[in-house]
């Protein structure tokens, strides 16, 4: 069991999340090396309030929390700014040692509720821009749809400048002790578990990010208490400037490569892209094997890197079936800002490329021209013209860089 603590943000407001040590996938998907942190306040008062909730197999941990705050004061209003069941899947334990409960929520988290927890009572539903008072709390609701589930909404307590902005500002990562941006060393560990959850969880909605963003962005803000990461007091316009920067996906003058290999001849022409990439003066090189990288790293260095280079085997007239996988995702991720290389291998009558090609066509990707396909064992010329898309690769970036 995690050691118990909750932490008074100012006055009226408390800390009362719990960190999730156990979960190794996030969504079943996205690895947690270091777990995930539930975070959920309680606002105290003339009435008491609690903003979001956590995992039903953390509640027990968060009810001593709320014990703690409240010292035997009944729980008066819960905020359900998103209904994702990392943020609601205790409600059935809280409701029935608070059976008096009412929820705030907005139009579409009414279905929502009764689907999921059978919850039709006890609701008290808020619209876009309206206000609310509770006890001697008032709060402002904004609409943040698809950022990143159609009932997401913020927050935002004028008095205290507070802003409960659900997942938007969230990151990956337990929080250890601390729970302040000012008393973490952000830019060692958050930052790129941030970046990994941004893109892994909010990218395929960057402009909905975007449309959010900028709503919240007009709010005067002092404090942001996010669902997931760390609780930003000391500098928010530094979680609001990284947010809108990976929202519009500003990529660095850099190339991941990511290929597909069964026995090696496909990982030969990848080093040999590489080799080009780095004679053509770029410093800033990845290379993936996507048989042993998860998807959630691939996305994300895809999402930072202006050049992404990706190269397959054929497999049962298609391409090696990872590589689809990918494909099929960063079809979602709908990346506007890179340059995109491809090369294929093949033993027979190829399919690799041809699926490359149509990725390419559909997304109507700023592709380089030059796209070897392979047979077998590349030959000494072949090794020269996959250095050639590597080179051709370093010459688009930078002369996009000199521009
Ligand atoms: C299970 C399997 C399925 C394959 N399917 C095809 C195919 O449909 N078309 C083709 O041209 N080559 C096919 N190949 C051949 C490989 O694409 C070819 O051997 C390639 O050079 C393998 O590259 P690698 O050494 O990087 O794994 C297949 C190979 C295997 C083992």
């Amino acid at each position: 069991m995690e050691q118990l603590f909750t932490e008074k943000i100012h006055d009226n407001l408390y800390y009362i999340g719990v960190n999730d040590r156990i979960t190794t996938l996030f969504e079943r998907m996205w690895p947690l090396p270091d777990g995930v942190a539930y975070n959920s306040y309680l606002l105290t008062g003339e009435k008491s309030i609690c903003m979001d909730l956590v995992k039903d197999f953390t509640v027990k941990d968060f009810l001593s929390k709320v014990d703690e705050v409240l010292e035997g004061k009944p729980l008066d209003y819960l905020v359900i700014n998103h209904v994702e069941p990392d943020h609601s899947s205790g409600i059935d334990e809280v409701l029935s040692r608070y059976p008096d409960l009412h929820i705030v929520c907005n139009k579409k988290t009414v279905p929502m509720l009764k689907n999921y927890y059978n919850i039709e009572d006890n609701l008290i539903v808020v619209g876009d821009g309206e206000s609310l008072k509770l006890g001697d709390h008032e709060f402002t609701f904004y609409m943040t749809p698809m950022v990143h589930w159609p009932e997401s909404m913020v927050c935002y307590e004028p008095a205290t400048k507070t802003l409960f902005s659900q997942d938007i500002f969230g990151g990956f990562g337990t929080l250890n002790g601390a729970i302040f941006d000012d008393q973490v060393k952000f830019n060692d560990y958050y930052h790129s578990e941030t970046t990994r959850y941004f893109i892994n969880i909010v990218g395929k909605y960057a402009t909905q990010a975007l449309r959010a963003l900028k709503k919240v962005g007009e709010l005067d803000i002092e404090t942001i208490c996010p669902v997931h990461g760390v609780v930003w007091r000391s500098n928010p316009r530094f979680i609001i400037d990284l947010y809108t920067a990976l929202a519009e996906q500003k990529t660095v003058p850099g190339v991941v490569i990511i290929f597909g290999s069964m026995y090696g001849n496909t990982q030969r022409m990848a080093e040999a892209v590489a080799k080009g990439v780095a004679e053509g003066g770029i410093t800033d090189i990845r290379i993936h094997d996507i048989a042993n990288t998860p998807q959630s790293y691939l996305l994300a260095d895809t999402w930072k890197y202006r050049g992404v280079i990706l190269g397959s085997c054929s497999y049962n007239n298609n391409i090696f079936p990872p590589m689809s996988f990918l494909m099929e995702e960063l079809h979602h991720q709908k990346m506007k800002n890179n340059i995109w290389g491809f090369f294929g291998s093949y033993s027979w009558s190829g399919g690799a490329m041809k699926r490359f090609k149509a990725f390419s066509d559909e997304l109507k990707l700023d592709t380089l021209s030059l796209q070897p396909e392979i047979q077998g064992a590349a030959t000494k010329e072949e090794i020269e013209q996959l250095k050639e898309l590597g080179r051709q690769m370093a010459r688009r970036i930078l002369e996009g860089d000199e521009a």
